[in-house]
């Protein structure tokens, strides 16, 4: 396994959001997470990235294993496209920018600063990033908000391409992605309602 999670809790705005979620990630497989608005996939995906502590369980992965791509794109918006890529290249240890430019079809915009691309072209850079982490676990996050319908099967080819050379991705998505995968439906684990209601909140519908 390269990715195990065991009975884990999370909390978003420091209201239970998730518990009890149990699920293990093999070499070369996606699991897709699904479930409505609300429910809690970024909170969890968050937790897992170690971007914030669980409230309990545990969740197993090498240190460094994972790569997060959030909601947002995350680029440098004066940095062109290759440079974007260079400085996460460096950042991760310097690995080739090129098959992630192709893979991405970003090739004739290497020149263009993040800044002047297109809301679709800006995902592709975001997406393009995972290439050169080298790490071997996608956790994404919504990742094709934004890609028409040629992005999204790049993407999915990426995808593919990941997992053939052993690596594993973990994928919050509403959308199909046009390949078989395990899915987890979260919304089953959701959080029982705390005695003290907060307001309205979709997670406790
Ligand atoms: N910063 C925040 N502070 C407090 N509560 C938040 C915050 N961000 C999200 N929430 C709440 O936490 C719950 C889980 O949100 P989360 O973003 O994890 O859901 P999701 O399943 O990813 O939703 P979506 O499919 O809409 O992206 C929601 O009820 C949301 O309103």
């Amino acid at each position: 396994m390269v990715l195990t999670v065991q009975d884990l809790a999370c909390a978003r705005g420091g209201i239970p959001v998730l518990e009890h979620v149990t699920f293990a990630l093999s070499p070369g497989e996606v699991l897709l997470l699904r479930g409505p608005n609300g429910i809690g996939k970024t909170t969890l995906l968050r937790t897992i990235a170690g971007l914030q502590p669980p409230l309990a369980g545990v969740v197993d992965c090498a240190p460094d294993a994972i790569a997060y791509g959030a909601h947002a794109d995350g680029l440098k918006a004066t940095l062109s496209v290759a440079e974007n890529l260079s400085f996460w290249a460096g950042v991760y240890g310097g690995t080739d920018i090129e098959p992630a430019l192709a893979a991405f079809n970003l090739e004739k915009l290497r020149d263009r600063a993040a800044q002047n691309l297109s809301a679709g072209q800006k995902r592709r850079l975001g997406l393009a990033r995972l290439l050169v982490t080298g790490r071997p676990v996608w956790a994404l996050d919504e990742p094709t908000v934004s890609l028409d319908v040629a992005s999204v099967a790049l993407f999915a080819e990426a995808v593919r391409s990941h997992c053939r050379a052993g690596g594993a991705a973990l994928i919050a998505t509403h959308i199909d992605l046009g390949f078989e995968a395990r899915e987890l439906d979260v919304a089953p684990f959701r959080a029982v309602e705390p005695a003290v209601a907060t307001g309205f909140d979709e997670a406790f519908l």
